[in-house]
């Protein structure tokens, strides 16, 4: 079945653009019970009625059928009677199950970091007062946000618009209920994030040379040589660590 078949799928559901924001009046209404039925373990994937961008889900006992009609097919075509349980998996089997291996193996949260009071920041021409990132950053928390990147521990030279690191901190160390990762670049950007208690820090590599020059002014192997150092101290601390 096709999902756009679907009579559950087919209600008014409209694109938008990015210019044309979907309002929340047209999100398609889903009532728990069919949620529910759509749970992943209720359900699985079907391989051999996959189609782009769609693909044909049945229940279990639907799966337990499909597969024990199949079984007997090929046994009689074989003309093998041994009782079907005592089978062992085969490979086509287990092919056939890999979309719902992977789609049971789906992590259950997703982590939101949000990084604009350091990556936004960073970018600005003018260096913005400390004060005003401070109440950036409440505004953050205060909006819904766990995890909000508040400063980079980085050279002033390179990012002076990130100098304040450490004021930063400090007014914002009151805030409860929000976590306040720092990025570390080094053993000493580490040591001075722990020193205005950071937490929880971020290390950051480059998948090319020339941006890792650029950016941290050193090889990838160089890059990867320091951020061992800063995990085992990071490691050593309790200190949590994103990369
Ligand atoms: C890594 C370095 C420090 C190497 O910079 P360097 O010049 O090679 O370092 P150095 O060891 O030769 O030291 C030079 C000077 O910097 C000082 N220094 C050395 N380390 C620190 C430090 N931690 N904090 C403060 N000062 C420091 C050090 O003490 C020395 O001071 P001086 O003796 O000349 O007075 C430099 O390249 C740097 O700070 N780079 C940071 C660049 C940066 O922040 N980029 C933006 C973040 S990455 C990004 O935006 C991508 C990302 C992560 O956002 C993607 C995403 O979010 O998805």
């Amino acid at each position: 079945m096709n999902n756009l078949a679907d009579p559950f799928f087919s209600v008014n559901y409209k694109m938008s653009s990015l210019e044309e924001p979907l309002g929340l009046q047209n999100l398609p209404k889903l009532s728990i019970n069919r949620l529910h039925d759509f749970n992943s373990n209720s359900y699985m994937p079907v391989l051999s009625r996959m189609e782009m961008g769609s693909c044909y889900l049945e229940s279990n006992e639907e799966s337990a059928l499909r597969r024990n009609q199949s079984d007997a097919y090929n046994n009689s075509c074989n003309g093998n009677t041994k009782s079907l349980n005592t089978a062992t998996p085969r490979k086509e089997d287990e092919f056939r199950n890999l979309p719902y291996k992977i789609i049971t193996c789906w992590p259950q949260f997703v982590k939101v970091v949000e990084v604009g009071a350091r990556d936004g920041l960073q970018n600005e021409k003018p260096i913005i007062p400390t004060s005003v990132k401070i109440e950036l950053i409440k505004k953050l928390v205060y909006s819904g946000l766990f995890f909000v990147e508040a400063t980079s521990f980085v050279s002033p030279k390179w990012i002076p618009q990130l100098a304040d690191a450490k004021d930063v901190m400090e007014g914002i160390k009151h805030i409860n209920d929000a976590r306040f990762p720092v990025l570390t670049p080094n053993i000493r950007g580490f040591k001075d994030a722990i020193a205005a208690g950071a937490r929880e820090i971020g290390i950051f590599a480059s998948a090319s040379e020339s941006f890792s020059k650029l950016n941290i002014n050193c090889t990838i192997e160089d890059s990867l040589f320091r951020y061992r150092e800063v995990a085992l101290a990071a490691k050593k601390n309790g200190i949590t660590i994103r990369g």
